[in-house]
């Protein structure tokens, strides 16, 4: 129907994740609670020069590991990708929806070719990563890199809403991945992040990449990085907004876990169960409204 949010998704391994996405968006319709549409501006967020990054001070690390244990998440600026490029996959986002829908259907299975983005983005998964196991003082800064496999891409579009306050654009939850990489709307806010029981709006920085942990980041950090809960609102009765998101995880049926380093008897003891295919476990949780990670918890 003309003005649900929707998306595409275009990944190197498909699977019944693209039926998930699609029913996350039609459920958002359901929703007929008043949402809070001012929140609070997350600007406590850290924004992190990667290039700098390479020589940040212990503190600099330090501020890093903190706002993962905290709000999960970060901006990321000279990361390396073009802003021109930037700016042509959100309006190549955009187009695409604004195809008639028999035309959109036609790249619905499309999915098994590269995209000229899709290697800037791996380059920027393999720094985030890197930083991710400096952060946490890891013996081997490319573990994360080496434990993830997956890439899944999908644009997420939500038309302008006459009644912003009745209909999310999608609902609260956590992701599943290892992390996020999120090229927000220029133009549009719509994400909040849930922090300490309040919901704090995203700024949008036009040529960032937002970096969020997934679950599967907390469960192998031992619970030191923190996968947040967040939803989009749609804030605007005129413009549309359109994001991407970058899911990065590992394969399906790897078995993950804390890290052995992270787990320090007496003081920090193991968090987490093992798991197989999280991506699978996580679902079923999903439906009902519950984390999955919590049956994890030990
Ligand atoms: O569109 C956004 O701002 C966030 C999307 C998101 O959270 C997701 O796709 O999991
Ligand atoms: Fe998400």
């Amino acid at each position: 129907m003309a003005g649900e949010p929707s998306s595409f998704t275009k990944w190197n391994k498909p699977t019944a994740q693209q039926q998930f996405e699609t029913q996350i968006l039609k459920d958002n319709t359901d929703d007929r609670r008043r949402i809070q549409l001012t929140a609070p501006l997350a600007t406590e967020i850290p924004v992190i020069d990667v290039h700098r990054f390479v020589s940040a001070t212990d503190a600099e690390v330090f501020e890093l590991h903190s706002a993962l244990g905290s709000w999960g998440c970060f901006q990321v600026v000279n990361h390396g990708i073009e802003k021109s490029l930037l700016d042509k996959v959100r309006q190549i986002g955009r187009e695409f929806f604004q195809l008639p829908r028999s035309e959109k259907q036609k790249y619905a299975t499309n999915g098994d070719e590269d995209e000229g983005y899709s290697t800037d983005l791996r380059q920027v998964e393999e720094e985030m990563l890197k930083l991710l196991a400096k952060s946490l003082s890891l013996s081997d800064e490319k573990i994360f890199v080496r434990k993830t496999e997956v890439m899944y891409a999908q644009f997420n579009y939500y038309p302008p809403c006459p009644k912003p306050e009745r209909v999310l654009g999608l609902r609260e939850h956590a992701d599943a991945s290892l992390i996020t990489i999120l090229l927000q709307d220029d133009r549009v806010e719509g994400l909040q992040l849930l922090k300490d029981g309040t919901w704090f709006s995203v700024p949008i920085m036009p040529h960032a990449l937002l970096v969020i942990a997934g679950d599967q980041l907390e469960i192998m950090s031992n619970g030191i990085f923190k996968s947040p809960v967040h939803r989009v609102i749609r804030v605007s009765s005129e413009t549309e907004r359109c994001t991407l998101a970058v899911f990065c995880s590992p394969d399906f049926m790897e078995e993950i876990e804390p890290l052995d380093e992270l787990v320090v008897h007496g003081h920090r003891p193991r968090m987490f169960n093992k798991v197989t295919n999280y991506i699978g476990f996580y679902y079923p949780y999903f439906y009902k409204g519950k984390r999955a990670i919590d049956a994890l918890r030990i």
